[in-house]
């Protein structure tokens, strides 16, 4: 896992090392410029021109150090301090008596074509307002070269909370960012400005005691904590998944997240539906059983039958599946089972906000934008704006897990941790990729009944969302971005978890003679 900060965490953290720690910003600094000049030094050739373009705060200072640093190594290098002099940074102004020391050659009016590498070090995570005048002039400069583009730190014009561009912002290849991962970087447009992203270890550490709840980016290698399947297993360990899906006319939301939690591991799957969807839903899908009898007496055996409930796919709105999800959510919570509620269900508590008393820490809410904007009154643009404080406060609110869908999805818990999703792509945008993580997540939840240490839900959700973006990539692996559809991604999750059982199962199961 990777940690993630906003600017403020970052600058707190930056303040507390040189301040409270002792290290000295200089020192940071250098270490900060020798991250940068490494990973120039690997993408250029020797004949690279390099022009570095710097502000006048800090984030300019390691601008001047890497001119240096790559001067003193043989490279051309250019340098063009764009701000005014009078208003350097204490360190700023020392590393540029350092760099003339050395003689690094200045330039005030470079010839932008001339250059095969630009650097940008105008704004860091300092930048509080929008760019504007000749700032935004040299930014856009940069970009409109066909030189290859390096950011230090964060793109300049980035917001590195948000992923907003203020103004106007540089459109890196490569970004080295120093100490953590910035959140700005994870949502878009942010995340495509920064490009390939490089986080180096520059002495910056976290400390006891820092504000704020930790946010994290999931990474493959987190993928090694999901349980493995034991040995001596049937299909009742394995989980029983019942989904109260589908309504007519709507059949297919069902199928998705009925086959996704088969596929992710579930060792039985019921569906609670109409019987216009009996048919169909067997014909896709024999290894399901399908019930769509709603008495009081087959809502409870079938309660008492299953381990975690998915409540919306394909449910609709009308009176019969407001009674349905109504009733399987009031008696699954009371009888203490996870509840993955989706889709229409979210639908239904936005419109029966008295609901909310039967959300509890092991249910999961799956909103999309618009769905969450339903539950809050917020508008998208301003979920967008921050969609980790969206999800957290509607969590606390709620007590349940809120995993917030988009592009970055985010998860998080009424307490402890916050994640930001990075794995999946465009492809996903399409209908029946949010059904097919409700049973995937449903799936996840599963894994873990057989499992002395049971990880928090918001963690469990976040590995769910985690394994549902692996898969979509999967998918627009095989598919493409445009052809890929929700069946692919279907397709995909045996094969992506497979990769994570091999090499484990001879440790499980013995070796095979
Ligand atoms: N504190 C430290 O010692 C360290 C800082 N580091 C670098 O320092 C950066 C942060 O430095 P700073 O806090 O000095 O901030 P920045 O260098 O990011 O930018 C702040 C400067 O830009 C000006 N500014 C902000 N928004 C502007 C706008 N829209 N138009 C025009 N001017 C604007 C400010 O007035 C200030 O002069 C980090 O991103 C990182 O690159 C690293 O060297 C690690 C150690
Ligand atoms: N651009 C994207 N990058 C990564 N994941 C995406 C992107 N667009 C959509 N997704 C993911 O695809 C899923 C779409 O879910 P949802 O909007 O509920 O679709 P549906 O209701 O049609 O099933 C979510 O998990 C979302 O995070
Ligand atoms: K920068």
């Amino acid at each position: 896992m990777k940690k993630v900060v906003t600017s403020k965490e970052m600058a707190s953290l930056d303040a507390y090392t040189i301040h409270d720690v002792g290290i000295p910003s200089m020192v940071l600094m250098e270490r900060a410029a020798l991250a940068v000049a490494a990973q120039i030094q690997k993408i250029s050739a020797d004949r690279e021109r390099i022009l570095v373009v710097c502000g006048n705060g800090n984030n300019g200072g390691d601008g001047v150090a890497v001119a240096r640093l790559l001067y003193l190594k043989g490279y051309h290098v250019d340098l063009f301090l764009t701000g005014n002099s009078q208003k350097y940074s204490a360190q700023m102004a020392q590393q540029i008596q350092i760099a003339r020391h050395y003689h690094v050659p200045e330039v005030n009016n470079p010839t932008w074509h001339e250059y095969t590498t630009i650097v940008d070090a105008v704004f860091g995570v300092g930048l509080t307002r929008p760019v504007e005048g000749r700032y935004k002039e040299i930014i856009q400069r940069m970009n409109e070269t066909d030189a290859k583009k390096v950011a230090v730190d964060i793109p300049s014009g980035l917001d590195g909370s948000t992923g907003r561009v203020l103004g106007t912002a540089f459109c890196a290849d490569l970004t080295v960012t120093f100490a953590f991962m910035k959140q700005g970087m994870c949502f878009y447009p942010g995340r495509s400005l920064s490009g390939k992203v490089v986080v180096a270890d520059i002495g910056i550490y976290d400390y006891p005691g820092n504000y704020g709840r930790p946010v994290w980016q999931l990474e493959r290698e987190d993928m090694k904590q999901l349980p493995q399947r034991v040995p001596w297993g049937n299909k009742g360990t394995f989980g029983k998944v019942l989904l109260v899906a589908g309504s007519k006319g709507m059949c297919g939301a069902a199928y998705f997240a009925a086959c996704a939690a088969l596929n992710t591991g579930a060792g039985m799957v019921k569906v609670q539906t109409v019987e216009e969807n009996r048919i169909p839903l067997q014909s896709l899908l024999p290894e399901a059983m399908v019930e769509s009898v709603f008495s009081e007496e087959i809502n409870q055996q079938l309660l008492s039958w299953c381990d975690v409930l998915v409540i919306g796919p394909g449910l609709g709105c009308q009176d019969e599946s407001r009674e349905r999800a109504n009733w399987f959510l009031a008696h699954g919570n009371q009888a203490g089972k996870p509840v993955i509620l989706d889709a229409d269900g979210l639908n239904l508590l936005s419109m029966n906000p008295g609901w909310k008393r039967y959300l509890k820490g092991n249910t999961v809410l799956t909103p999309h934008m618009g769905e969450m904007g339903r539950l809050t009154g917020l508008s998208i643009s301003e979920l967008k704006e921050d969609p980790v404080g969206a999800a957290s406060d509607y969590a606390k609110e709620t007590g349940a897990v809120c995993v917030l869908k988009d592009a970055g999805t985010v998860t998080a818990g009424c307490r402890d941790e916050i994640y930001i999703n990075m794995s999946g792509n465009a492809g996903m945008a399409a209908a029946g990729s949010g059904d097919v993580l409700s049973g995937m997540l449903a799936g996840v939840f599963c894994m873990y009944l057989n499992n002395i240490k049971v990880p928090d839900p918001a963690r469990m959700a976040a590995l769910g969302v985690f394994l549902h973006g692996l898969c979509g990539d999967r998918a627009a692996d095989a598919a493409g971005t445009r052809g890929m559809n929700a069946r692919n991604i279907l397709d995909a999750i045996p094969l992506v978890l497979r990769d994570f059982e091999t090499g484990n199962r001879e440790e499980h199961y013995g070796k095979i003679q």
